[in-house]
């Protein structure tokens, strides 16, 4: 079957847990490659099988190189680990959200690994969501959608797990798509995250470590008990890796002026350091 089929019969069997983006109300219909709100408000899905579930398209700092190199770096294996470690947090027998899933990657790696799940990879970045849509299907193929964590397309209690890898956070609208008894996975990065990239980039050592506790302190302002779980480790670097690394952040735009002399110093190991906060509604 091809990309946007596969889509439509997604949308078509989770019809009643989508709602309009636009104004709320529910998804009436699917016909062919078109969903219509009970409003009629409609949205295409694309031959990639993606969709556009958003009011107007939002510019981020992600350019679409930054994300071919994130994804190189993520096909490598670098988030493994992690992953790991927020599969067998998932809740199965429901849909899973990755919300701000970027290139796609992990909402693949985590499908993968539970074929009984469905899965949805949304995020704000249109080109992110191209990117998400191309290359082979492995089955089960996650839905991948533009749209906006604060305004999901989804109805009340309708989500089993979110997971929410180094993306920003919308508690309000989390509490409000998840199900009774269903689990919010949310990973931070940790304070030894990329640190040999920071030295490199910071050699004055300022910004040598990353500070995540405001990001933490305002996800346990909201639920109170979160249980966290670390994931620390090593990830070895090829001088090609090392060069998409250098490309994928944000973090090494300050160097720019210094990136040749950075790129063949290089890195032959690069430190992944997360927080995984679990919450159960
Ligand atoms: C650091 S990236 C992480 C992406 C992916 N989870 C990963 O780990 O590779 C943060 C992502 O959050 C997305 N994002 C930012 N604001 C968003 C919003 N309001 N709704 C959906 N996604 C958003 C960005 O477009 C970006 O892809
Ligand atoms: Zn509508």
């Amino acid at each position: 079957m091809k990309k946007a089929e596969l889509a439509s019969q997604f949308v078509s069997q989770h019809q009643q847990q989508f709602q309009c983006p636009v104004c709320g109300g529910e998804i009436d219909s699917v016909v062919d490659q078109t969903i219509y709100c009970e409003h009629e408000h409609s949205f295409d899905i694309s031959k990639k099988g993606t969709l556009f579930m958003i009011n107007a398209p939002v510019k981020t700092e992600y350019t679409d190189e930054m994300l071919r190199y994130r994804q190189q770096m993520l096909t490598a294996g670098f988030f493994e680990p992690m992953l790991k470690a927020v599969s067998v947090q998932i809740k199965h027998g429901g849909l899973v959200l990755d919300a701000g899933c970027g290139e796609g990657t992990t909402t693949k790696w985590l499908a993968q690994q539970n074929h009984n799940d469905a899965y949805v990879g949304l995020d704000i970045s249109k080109p992110a969501i191209n990117i998400a849509g191309s290359g082979a299907v492995n089955a089960p193929q996650p839905l991948f959608m533009v749209g906006d964590l604060a305004k999901l397309p989804f109805g009340d209690q309708q989500v089993t797990t979110i997971v929410n890898i180094l993306s920003p956070a919308n508690y309000q609208e989390f509490d409000r798509v998840l199900q009774p008894g269903g689990k919010l996975i949310k990973v931070i990065p940790n304070s030894q995250y990329l640190n040999e990239l920071r030295a490199l980039v910071y050699p004055e050592g300022e910004h040598a470590t990353y500070d995540n506790s405001p990001v933490k302190d305002h996800f346990i302002a909201h639920y109170g008990n979160v249980e966290f779980t670390p994931a620390h480790y090593q990830f070895d670097l090829t001088p090609a890796l090392f060069k998409a690394l250098f490309e994928m952040t944000p973090l090494t735009w300050r160097a720019a002026e210094r990136k040749e002399s950075i790129l063949k110093q290089g890195l032959t190991q690069i430190t992944a350091d997360f927080e995984i906060g679990v919450v159960t509604k």
